[in-house]
């Protein structure tokens, strides 16, 4: 008899959706050159961000993930109680992020999204298209969580300055970014052969040309939310990230956001949201 079981152990449903959504994070932290923001490159427009921060703390969501993925499955339907459990292992999530980077944030908006998607997948795992999984998490993001503190949030800062509502309105629309531009322009890429890494960037490029990111009204107004939507739409009229002049608009992209200290945050999370989503309609789980 072996002292060791060598037989692969068989995932749970919660642990391999748990899983795919640890391996969307670390494949949106690993996509190179992404704008402004922590890649295999550097740190972008970030200072307290690198790219070992960014994998240790997507790992240390994975308790949150299969949580909560657990939690839709013994709840079985949309509604109240599975919103505040979800909402309470989401700011568990938190904290070991928090205690993993020391107290930076690194994926506060990427919990809310994955936390929501792994949930809505949770409840009906038959099911692999991407409209009703969303339209689920939208059906929980609507739902109030009457524990969920209220912080004075760069989002609610941002929400009172601009009217911007960010990651939340995000969610509870279905996440719009997400279905119509990132995964369709993700098909589209990698449709005309343009490789997986492209595809990616121009997946993410796709969300940032429409995206009212907090992140970027936060660090630097209108003017970088602008320059963001506009330089995005460049890249991709250009020829998107595969092509030559694709690649020098994606440079100035990369320069012009920095010099504005605008990091497209949110924008990166949705790309998550997208690489998660892609996997479960290709059948991954
Ligand atoms: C809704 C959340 C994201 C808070 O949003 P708020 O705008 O107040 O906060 P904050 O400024 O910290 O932004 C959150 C993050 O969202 C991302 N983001 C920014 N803009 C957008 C956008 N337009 N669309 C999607 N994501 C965005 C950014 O990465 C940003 O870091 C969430 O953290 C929350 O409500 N937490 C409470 C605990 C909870 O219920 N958790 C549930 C987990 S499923
Ligand atoms: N590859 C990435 N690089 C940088 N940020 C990312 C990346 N992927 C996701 N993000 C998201 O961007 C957010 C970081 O943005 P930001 O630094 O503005 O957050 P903050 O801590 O709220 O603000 P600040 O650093 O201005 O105090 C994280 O919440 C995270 O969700």
């Amino acid at each position: 008899m072996h002292a060791f079981n060598l037989q692969p152990k068989t995932l749970s449903l919660a642990e391999r959706l748990a899983d795919l959504a640890v391996d969307a994070l670390i494949g949106e932290a690993d996509l190179s050159p992404k704008p402004a923001l922590v890649d295999r490159r550097g740190n972008g427009a970030h200072t307290d961000l690198h790219l070992g921060l960014m994998h240790a703390s997507a790992l240390s969501l994975w308790p949150a993930f299969k949580e909560m993925a657990q939690a839709a499955i013994e709840s079985g339907e949309v509604g109240v109680p599975l919103r505040e459990a979800v909402g309470r292992i989401g700011r568990e999530g938190e904290q070991a992020m928090l205690a993993t980077t020391a107290g930076v944030n690194t994926h506060r908006g990427a919990i809310w999204a994955l936390g929501l998607l792994v949930t809505a997948c949770a409840l009906e795992p038959e099911s692999s298209a991407a409209g009703p999984i969303a339209l689920r998490a939208a059906r929980l993001a609507l739902i109030d969580d009457r524990y969920a503190p209220r912080p004075l949030s760069h989002g609610a800062q941002v929400a009172q300055r601009y009217g911007a509502r960010g990651a939340r309105e995000e969610a509870q629309l279905g996440f719009p970014s997400v279905l119509q531009r990132a995964l369709p322009q993700l098909k589209r890429s990698r449709a005309l052969g343009h490789g997986e890494q492209n595809a990616r960037l121009d997946a993410l490029l796709a969300i940032m040309t429409n995206l009212a990111d907090t992140c970027v009204l936060y660090r630097a107004g209108e003017h970088g939310l602008q320059t963001m939507q506009l330089g995005a739409q460049a890249v991709l009229d250009a020829g998107g990230s595969a092509s030559l002049a694709g690649r020098r608009r994606l440079h100035e992209l990369d320069e012009q956001l920095i010099a504005l200290n605008a990091s497209p945050g949110g924008a990166a999370d949705l790309l998550a949201a997208c690489l998660f989503i892609d996997r479960i309609e290709s059948g991954a789980f």
